[in-house]
């Protein structure tokens, strides 16, 4: 079985997390390994203690495309959710995967702020406003978009299954599937 680590970048609301389960759903029904590796989740466990900082979400990001590299050199269609806000960071991530012939591909759920601001699905962009917090990506705190990305998902346009959909197609393209 062909691993592979689809990393779904994008701000928070954009639909990351639920592009990446409703397809590993899907996947995993066709009789594929597959796994999740969900921030909120690895932030508990494997990055516990990190913040938001630019050095700590670069950090974040390379322990998590770590172990998506591993997962996906063992056969498993590895889809990580995760913003990962800067270019150098994904940069990186994908030349470990390229050096040890893993495939990897970027996809951009390019879902414009107004739209992911409204959706707010935890909240977070009401309180920037409130000013309770601050550093949220793509308010105030940078998000570097993917200037060449494998896919772009604009999910204001289309529904979560159109958009896994989508991606399902970029994988049988690169011969993933
Ligand atoms: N300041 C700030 N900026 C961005 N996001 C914030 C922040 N504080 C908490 N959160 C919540 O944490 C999730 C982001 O974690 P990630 O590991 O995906 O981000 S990163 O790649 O390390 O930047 C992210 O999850 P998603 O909404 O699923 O993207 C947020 O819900
Ligand atoms: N095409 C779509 N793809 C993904 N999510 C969508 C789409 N259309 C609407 N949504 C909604 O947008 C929200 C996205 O939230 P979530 O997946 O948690 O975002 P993220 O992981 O990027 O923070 C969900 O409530 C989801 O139902």
């Amino acid at each position: 079985m062909t691993g592979a680590t689809i990393w779904l970048t994008g701000l928070p609301s954009a639909g990351k997390t639920t592009i990446a389960y409703a397809l590993a759903e899907r996947l995993r029904a066709e009789g594929h390994r597959t796994e999740v590796l969900d921030g909120d989740e690895i932030r508990e466990f494997l990055s516990a203690g990190l913040g938001f900082s630019r050095e700590d979400r670069h950090t974040n990001v390379q322990r998590i495309g770590f172990v998506a590299g591993l997962l996906a050199s063992h056969g498993v269609k590895v889809l990580v959710p995760v913003i990962a806000p800067y270019a150098d960071s994904r940069e990186a991530v994908r030349k470990r995967h390229a050096a040890a012939s893993t495939p990897y591909l970027e996809v951009h759920v390019a879902t414009p702020v107004e739209v992911c601001s409204e959706r707010d699905v935890k909240g977070l962009y009401a309180k920037q406003a409130a000013g309770e917090i601050s550093g949220l990506t793509g308010v105030d705190d940078p998000y570097e978009a993917p200037a060449a990305p494998d896919l772009r998902i604009e999910s204001q346009h289309q529904s979560v299954d159109e958009s896994a959909t989508a991606v399902r197609a970029l994988l049988a393209e690169r011969g993933v599937l």
